[in-house]
């Protein structure tokens, strides 16, 4: 996987540890298409004679490779570790560097083998610079590195013991003052014991470091080595490729988890399960209008990445904008809408945003937990009937104009004489399981279906109107969104309705919203009761309208009526009118 990700010198093992580390290594070196040609085997050893010979032994048949020795340059691990002063140390450096290139490069039945070599004069980060210097120009002259070949100066934090920026000051002096720079590679190795690692291997490059040893997702004793992950893709995320392939992060968590046994935290920079989804209503709020913002300017995977709380698209990691917006009793209307976009594609107006998002609230307080965009997309088709109107069906209905009424005077602005036509609507309604025929008139389809529900009893007076395709060509459907306010009082319903056809999908929306209406008062029987059969007596047509009074018609209408003209005049008003 490693390889596959791009990593280029990988440190596998310690083989003078055990046989495991040997035979480990050697199956590496040994099984072809294993190690691909240009990736450096690593391997770790002390300062001492036999272990090295060990680990190169390791090696053999390697077509490239890198032996790496340690020894500690720090005062407290001098004294209480090694027993053993400057001089000494230096010159355990500088003798297990001469054998170990007497048995790699300078040994002829190495000639198979590409050596480089790596020292780290270790707790690098607690030792005195120019001691720590000292050792390492011994190594070098010890090692005699080219240009081409250079040696590795790895510059270990071994424990992170001070801020980023004072190891960056310890890499800085390093580079400034070891002679033959361009024979040298700096290499960083931190530990992230204050929890500074990713910061200090950062500044640390920015104070002239080459080369970052790390491990995926930090592990390594105590705190752990520096997280390559977090490192690579904060470059990304400052617009420089770091050459790994970041595209899946989850495959990459589940292979490091299954081989360390340790769960990666789900707060975790970037590979965390919870870092690209947002539970809080503000967040979510944000990243929806950043999405839309996005889709309104056509943007590319070339554009700029500017969404507020995601500092890289979680497409880029492989994760799915579903995963994003998660709901839980402090999400907001965003976040709900946002789900209900992306699993029905409906793009709901504020007002119903506003309504169903309280829906959403009563029940993640009810059951005190997060609830699954499935389970938010069931609510919704349950609020507003998708799937089934518990009250209305409609069988049947026809829009005919009604030449018994004089037009009125066509709206200012406007030429389409027709648009101000009074429709009448008459239909079929299955009700509570029963077929009535019912009959309204009205400027159009909505309010003249509104007119007729209010033979019914059922005041609603239309106030929100927004409606949009899904889906293209042949296969779109009109998705409707009807506002009403109960009659006489400030109560609100909405009504969804989709359907091929537009009108139809309004009325069904109409009848979502009465539905919705008589739901919030069970009390309240529907007026009319069968008389002789199922059927609702209706007038004929050229007669009034069913209407319970003048004052209430003239309430009523005025919203509807204004609406319709508008509806049935240019669609744009509509949402300009803001109704
Ligand atoms: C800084 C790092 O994290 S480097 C990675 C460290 N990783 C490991 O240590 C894992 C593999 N290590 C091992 O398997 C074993 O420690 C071995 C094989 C290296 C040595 O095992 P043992 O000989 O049983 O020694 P043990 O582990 O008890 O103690 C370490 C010895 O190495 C010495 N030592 C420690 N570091 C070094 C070094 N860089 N160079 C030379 N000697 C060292 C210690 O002083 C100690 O020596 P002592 O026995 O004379 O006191
Ligand atoms: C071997 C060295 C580089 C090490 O692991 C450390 O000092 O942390």
């Amino acid at each position: 996987m490693l390889t596959r990700l791009g990593y280029k010198e990988i440190e596998v093992s310690f083989p003078s540890a055990s046989q495991t580390d040997f035979d480990f290594t050697q199956r590496l070196v040994q099984t072809p298409g294993i190690v691909p040609d240009d990736v450096w085997l690593q391997v770790l050893s002390p300062c001492r004679k036999e272990l090295i010979r060990r680990t190169v032994d390791s090696l053999k048949g390697a077509k490239q490779a890198i032996l790496h020795l340690y020894l500690a340059t720090s005062p407290c691990f001098q004294q209480i570790v090694f027993n053993m002063n400057d001089e000494e140390t230096l010159a355990l450096a500088v003798e297990c560097t001469k054998y170990a290139r007497s048995i790699t490069k300078d040994d002829p039945e190495q000639a198979g083998t590409h050596w480089h070599y790596e020292f780290s004069p270790e707790t690098f980060s607690d030792s005195k610079p120019e001691f720590a210097l000292e050792v390492c120009e011994a190594v070098k002259a010890a090692w005699e590195p080219t240009v081409e070949d250079p040696i590795i100066f790895n510059l270990p934090a071994t424990v992170e013991m001070a801020t980023p920026n004072v190891y960056a000051d310890q890499i800085e002096f390093f580079c400034r003052n070891i002679t033959e720079r361009e024979k040298i590679c700096v290499s960083l190795h931190p530990h992230n014991d204050r929890g500074c690692a990713v910061a200090a291997a950062e500044l640390a490059q920015m104070a002239g470091a080459d080369r970052v040893e790390g491990t995926l997702f930090g592990n390594g004793e105590r705190t752990g080595n520096v997280d390559l992950v977090t490192l690579g893709l904060n470059l990304y995320t400052q617009g420089v490729h770091p050459k790994i392939d970041f595209s899946d992060l989850k495959s990459i968590i589940d292979m490091v988890e299954t081989c360390n046994k340790i769960p990666i935290h789900p707060r975790a920079p970037y590979g965390g399960q919870l870092v690209v989804c947002a539970f809080s209503g503000s967040h979510q709020d944000a990243i929806k209008k950043g999405f839309q913002k996005r889709k309104q300017e056509d943007a590319t995977n070339e554009s700029p990445w500017q969404i507020p709380y995601l500092p890289l698209d979680p497409q880029d990691i492989g994760r799915t904008y579903e995963a994003i917006i998660r709901v839980n009793s402090q999400s907001g209307k965003g976040g709900v809408a946002w789900i209900i976009q992306r699993q029905l594609e409906l793009d709901l107006p504020r007002g119903l945003q506003i309504a169903f998002s309280r829906i959403v609230q009563k029940e993640t307080d009810s059951l005190g937990r997060e609830l699954l965009p499935t389970e938010i997309t069931k609510l919704f088709e349950k609020a507003y009937h998708l799937k089934r109107n518990p009250r209305f069906g409609l069988i049947d209905y026809d829009i005919v104009a009604d030449r018994s009424k004089t037009p009125e005077p066509p709206q200012e602005g406007k030429t389409n004489k027709t648009s101000n036509l009074r429709r009448i609507f008459k239909g079929v309604l299955e009700i509570d399981g029963q077929e009535h025929k019912i009959q309204g008139s009205g400027n159009g389809a909505i309010s003249s279906l509104a007119d007729a529900l209010r033979g019914l009893g059922i005041e609603l007076d239309v106030v929100d109107y927004n409606e949009h395709t899904i889906g293209t060509n042949k296969d779109a459907k009109a998705a409707t969104y009807i506002g009403c306010v109960v009659a006489g009082g400030s109560q609100k319903v909405w009504g969804v309705g989709i359907h091929h056809d537009v009108v139809q999908a309004s009325l069904i929306a109409l009848l979502s919203a009465a539905s919705s209406f008589l739901s919030s008062r069970p009390s309240t029987p529907i007026p009319f009761r069968p008389k002789r059969s199922n059927t609702l007596e209706i007038p004929s047509i050229e007669g009034s309208p069913l209407r319970t009074g003048e004052s209430a018609d003239k309430q009523n209408g005025t919203h509807v009526e204004k609406l319709e003209a508008m509806v049935s005049g240019e669609q744009a008003d509509v949402k300009s009118a803001g109704v």
